[in-house]
């Protein structure tokens, strides 16, 4: 179940979510409004899941950054969120999307247990100029169904990372997984 604006706002209050910083307006009624932080990396070479991606790095400055179409950015959320008791998903909303902005390709899921700044796949449609911290999606929060379990708990590959990641899926198959 997907947990109301006002259940968010009691979690926050009560320390079963995490959402730093946290503004109370920006409670919806059904999700947080995130915003989007200040720094990008830009990967404008071919991808190769076998090798680390290269990337440029730099900070959106105040006058904005145009996103061109073809490129693939990794971004990062300006707010840390997570919980123990809650899973979420990361999403866009209706204005980032009708600008033709994917805030990621294809992973909106947050592990309950993984408190964190979110790294962002971001490609647009068209060329686009973001700002930093402008409202860029909606976050949800779910109550889950089963035994608790924990991110931190498992082998996981971004346990101990935190903001903008590349994919470390090189890692497994420089392991021998390929
Ligand atoms: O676009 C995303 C999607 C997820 N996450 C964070 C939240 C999540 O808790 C964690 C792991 O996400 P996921 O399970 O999708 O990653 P994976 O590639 O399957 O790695 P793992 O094998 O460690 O689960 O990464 C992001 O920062 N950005």
């Amino acid at each position: 179940m997907i947990l109301t604006g006002p259940a968010i706002a009691a979690a926050v209050q009560a320390g079963e979510i995490t959402i730093e910083p946290y503004e109370p307006s920006r409670v919806s009624p059904n999700a947080y409004d995130w915003r989007l932080g200040a720094t990008i990396r830009v990967c404008d070479g071919d991808l190769d899941a076998a090798t680390p991606t290269a990337f440029t790095e730099q900070s959106i400055p105040d006058a904005g950054f145009v996103l061109r179409p073809g490129l693939l950015y990794l971004g990062i959320t300006l707010e840390r969120t997570g919980s123990e008791t809650y899973a979420q998903l990361l999403n866009g909303d209706r204005t980032t999307g009708s600008l033709g902005i994917w805030v990621h390709v294809s992973a909106p899921l947050g592990h309950q247990g993984h408190a964190i700044r979110w790294t962002l796949e971001i490609r647009a449609a068209r060329p686009v100029r973001l700002y930093p911290g402008m409202t860029f999606g909606k976050l949800v929060f779910l109550t889950t169904f089963g035994a608790p379990a924990s991110y931190q708990q498992r082998p996981a590959k971004y346990a101990t990372t935190e903001g903008i990641d590349i994919s470390r899926l090189y890692e497994e198959i420089d392991g021998g997984t390929r």
